[in-house]
């Protein structure tokens, strides 16, 4: 997350930290959402390569340990079938982690809300992306969570010329466009937006521009959550 602040400690208590194995060590590398107590909602990007992965829960330094957290194992990763890693401005970035067991619900661990198949947000919706992404275009990743306010860019201004134009599909939710933005390591987690007055998780952090996480008018881009709600409840069950 480039601007925007440090996160109080698990005020965002569905924001997970995807973890893969490398000699004996776990490394943060995307973001998630746990969606069920044995789900967690991904980008397919993070997964396309196979490799042991964790879920971290309950986090906020990822860094140290607080005490907090839940280690989960993952034993099934579902990557959309239409996805290809060759072409992420064609959408279909979204995946679903199977965990090898029930996640314990508790203040530090929620479940995050799922919109209705559909809605789509107004221009200028609050949302909050959060993250342990870089901080800076190309900088190192956050030890702590951080947040920043990304208010919604309605499709016709993110297609336009000057903007994203044709890249970004309508399966597709724009978010920022000015100095605050996503960054990589935020891949794969949450847009947060208030509506009515709940937290309701309506994209999946999917991409930023090759010239910088926060250029201008190349709003952060995530994955529309409410256009895979019935693909989602097809693997869920
Ligand atoms: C060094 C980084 C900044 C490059 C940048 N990376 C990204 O945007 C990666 C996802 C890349 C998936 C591709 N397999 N996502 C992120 O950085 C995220 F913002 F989500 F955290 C990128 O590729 N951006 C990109 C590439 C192509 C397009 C279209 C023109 C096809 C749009 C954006």
């Amino acid at each position: 997350v480039v601007g925007g602040e440090v996160a109080r400690p698990n005020s965002w208590p569905w924001q997970i930290s995807l973890q893969y194995k490398s000699g004996s060590s776990f490394y943060h590398t995307c973001g998630g959402t746990l969606i069920r107590r044995g789900w967690v909602m991904t980008a397919a990007h993070c997964v396309d390569r196979s490799r042991t992965w964790r879920v971290v829960l309950g986090d906020h330094n990822i860094n140290s340990h607080e005490g907090r957290e839940q280690y989960m194992s993952v034993s099934r990763v579902y990557i959309h079938p239409n996805w290809n890693s060759n072409n992420v401005a064609g959408g279909w970035d979204i995946a679903l982690l199977r965990l090898s067991s029930d996640a314990s619900l508790n203040n530090y661990v929620q479940l995050g809300a799922l919109p209705p198949a559909g809605q789509v947000l107004p221009h200028n919706n609050a949302c909050y992306i959060t993250g342990w992404g870089r901080t800076q275009t190309g900088g190192q990743l956050s030890a702590q969570l951080k947040q920043a306010y990304l208010p919604v860019v309605d499709h016709k201004t993110c297609s336009s010329s000057g903007w994203w134009g044709s890249t970004v599909k309508n399966s597709m939710v724009c978010a920022g466009g000015g100095s605050d933005s996503g960054c990589q390591g935020d891949s794969g987690g949450p847009l947060n937006c208030s509506v009515n007055g709940q937290w309701v998780v309506h994209g999946v952090t999917s991409f930023v521009s090759s010239s910088g996480c926060n250029a201008y008018r190349k709003p952060t881009v995530f994955t529309r959550v409410s256009a895979y709600i019935s693909w989602m409840n097809s693997i869920m069950g």
